[in-house]
C-alpha cells in the first residue's frame, strides 16, 4: 500500500548503532513530522551514513528506525514510505524524462491512466513539460535533478532523504531548486532530511538542524538557534573552519 504523503511522518533513529568495521555510528535521535532537518557535520561525519539507515540501504546492528511510529527496521528499501535525491545518477541514462519520472509510479512502467496524469502534473510542477521526450544526457545538471525530484512528486512517500542534491549546481541555480524543493515539502507536507555542507542552504529551507561529529549527533534543534552567537560551539567551530578555508 502506497503511505499517503499528506500526512507527515516523524523519522526516528531509536538508540541505532551501526558499524562499517572501524567507525562506529550511534544516532539517538528524532526528526520532526512535515519538517525539513537539516543533517550538517564534517565529511567522512556520517552524514550518508544516516540517510542510508533511514533509506534501508544499511541496516543497525542494534536499535530500531521508525517512521511515521512504523518499524521499518526490517524493512527493504522498496517497502519504506521513503524518497531518496542524491548529487548525481538519479536517472537512467536509457530513459526519458517522461519514463524516468514513471519509474516512481511503476518500475516495470506498465502505466495507467491515473499514473500518466500524475507525471504530466509532476512534470509541470517542476517546469519540464517541454523536455518530457529528452533523455537525461540532453538535460543540464539542475534539470536532470528537477527531473529526479519530479519522480519524487509520484512516488507520494512522506519522507524525502536528499544527499546533497544539489552540490555539483552553481548558486543562483541552487538557490532556484532549494525554493523549488521548499515549496513541494510544503504543498506535499513532506518530512525531508537534507544533507549539506552550505550552511547558507540549510538556513534557506530548513527548521531545524543536526549537526554530526565522528558518528554521532553532537548538536540538535531548531535551524536559527545554530547560527546565534550563543549556538552550538562545534557548529561554531566547524562553519569559522569552513569559512576560513
Ligand atoms: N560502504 C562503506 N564501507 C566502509 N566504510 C564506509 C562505507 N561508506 C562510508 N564509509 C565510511 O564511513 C564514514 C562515514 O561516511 P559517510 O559517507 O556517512 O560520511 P559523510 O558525513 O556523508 O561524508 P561526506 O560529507 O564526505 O559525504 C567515512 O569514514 C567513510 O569512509
Amino acid at each position: 500500500m502506497k503511505s499517503s504523503a499528506s500526512s507527515p511522518a516523524e523519522v526516528q533513529l531509536d538508540k541505532v548503532i551501526f558499524s562499517y568495521g572501524e567507525g562506529v555510528f550511534s544516532f539517538d535521535v528524532t526528526c520532526r513530522a512535515g519538517h525539513v532537518t537539516a543533517i550538517m557535520g564534517p565529511s567522512g561525519s556520517g552524514k550518508s551514513t544516516l540517510l542510508n539507515l533511514v533509506a534501508g540501504f544499511e541496516k543497525p546492528a542494534s536499535g530500531h528506525i521508525l517512521i511515521g511510529n512504523r518499524n521499518v527496521t526490517h524493512d527493504s528499501p522498496a517497502r519504506r514510505p521513503v524518497s531518496m535525491v542524491f548529487q548525481e545518477n538519479n536517472l537512467f541514462a536509457h530513459l526519458n524524462v517522461e519514463q524516468n519520472v514513471g519509474l516512481g509510479r511503476s518500475p516495470s512502467l506498465r502505466l495507467t491512466k491515473a499514473d500518466h496524469a500524475a507525471i504530466i502534473d509532476a512534470l509541470a510542477r517542476t517546469g519540464l513539460e517541454a523536455k518530457n521526450k529528452r533523455l537525461p544526457g540532453e538535460l543540464s545538471g539542475g534539470e536532470r535533478q528537477r527531473v529526479a525530484l519530479a519522480r519524487v512528486l509520484v512516488r507520494e512517500r512522506p519522507v524525502l532523504l536528499l544527499d546533497e542534491p544539489f552540490a555539483s549546481l552553481g548558486p543562483a541555480l541552487r538557490e532556484d531548486m532549494l525554493d523549488l524543493v521548499a515549496a513541494l515539502q510544503k504543498e506535499r507536507a513532506m518530512t525531508v532530511l537534507f544533507v549539506t555542507h552550505q550552511p547558507e542552504d540549510a538556513q534557506r529551507i530548513s527548521h531545524d538542524m543536526i549537526f554530526i561529529e565522528t558518528g554521532h549527533v553532537v548538536a540538535q534543534g531548531p535551524v536559527q538557534d545554530f547560527f546565534s552567537k550563543a549556538g552550538p560551539e562545534a557548529f561554531q567551530r566547524y562553519i569559522g573552519t569552513q569559512q576560513a578555508g
